[in-house]
């Protein structure tokens, strides 16, 4: 996340940190979200076909033992059908993680909400990108869980031609700019928005952000519109 914060450790309980083996160790490779008791949301372009994932949550300072980490083996992965690791303009950057087991729920690890099918957030929007990714292009990756607010770029202006042009489709959803974003690492993280019952709703996973640089004008970060895709995860998670 660029020019973000600390986020206050575990305000945001069903952020996890997908974790890749290699060799002897684990390295955080991507955000996720606890979204049922065994299912992590994460971003197609994290999972890679024979790769041994595991998944810590209530982390927030990757670096600390603090005693809030449950880590959780990856049972299976499902990545979308229709994700292609060479059309990421085509969308569908969205895959699903059953765990081994389901982890204690408590005040450090929580599911979020999804939103209802073809909701659409509004314009200017206050929503929140949670993650650990880079702190800036090419930058260091921080220790502790970061947040910066991304007000929602609809749709009209995020396709615009010197903005993402017809790179966004509308199963995506943009949001902040040019001061802060999402960046590498950030991946397969949510995008926390906070409905009328108060409640925070996932209404991105996300995606991609300019190959120049994170944080470039008129290029906001971008998302997989998790309301779009509420029948397959809905479908997966009841039958796989
Ligand atoms: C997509 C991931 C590999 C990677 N995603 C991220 O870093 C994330 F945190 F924003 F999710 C990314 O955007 N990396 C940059 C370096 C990139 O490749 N961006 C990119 C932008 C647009 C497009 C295009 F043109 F397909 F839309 C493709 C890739």
């Amino acid at each position: 996340v660029v020019n973000g914060e600390d986020a206050r450790a575990h305000s945001w309980p069903w952020q996890i940190s997908l974790q890749f083996k290699h060799g002897s160790r684990y390295h955080h490779t991507c955000g996720g979200t606890l979204i049922a008791p065994r299912w992590i949301l994460t971003a197609g372009h994290c999972i890679f076909p024979g790769d041994v994932y595991r998944v810590v949550l209530g982390e927030h300072d990757l670096s600390v033992q603090e005693g809030t980490e449950q880590i959780r083996d990856v049972l299976r992965t499902v990545s979308h059908p229709n994700w292609n690791i060479d059309c990421v303009a085509c969308g569908n950057d969205m895959a699903l993680l059953k765990l081994d087991k389901a982890p204690i729920m408590n005040e450090n690890v929580q599911p979020a909400c999804l939103p209802e099918a073809g909701e659409i957030p509004a314009h200017d929007e206050q929503c929140y990108i949670s993650g650990w990714g880079n702190l800036y292009t090419h930058g260091p990756m921080p220790d502790k869980l970061q947040q910066a607010l991304l007000p929602v770029v609809e749709h009209s202006v995020c396709s615009r031609s010197d903005w993402w042009g017809n790179y966004v489709k509308p199963t995506m959803v943009c949001a902040g700019g040019d001061v802060q974003s999402g960046c590498n690492g950030d991946s397969g993280g949510p995008l926390n928005c906070k409905g009328k019952d108060g409640k925070w709703y996932i209404q991105g996973v996300t995606s991609f952000v300019s190959s120049r640089t994170c944080n470039e004008v008129k290029k906001p970060t971008v998302f997989t519109r998790t309301s779009a895709f509420t029948d397959w995860l809905s479908d997966v998670m009841l039958n796989y």
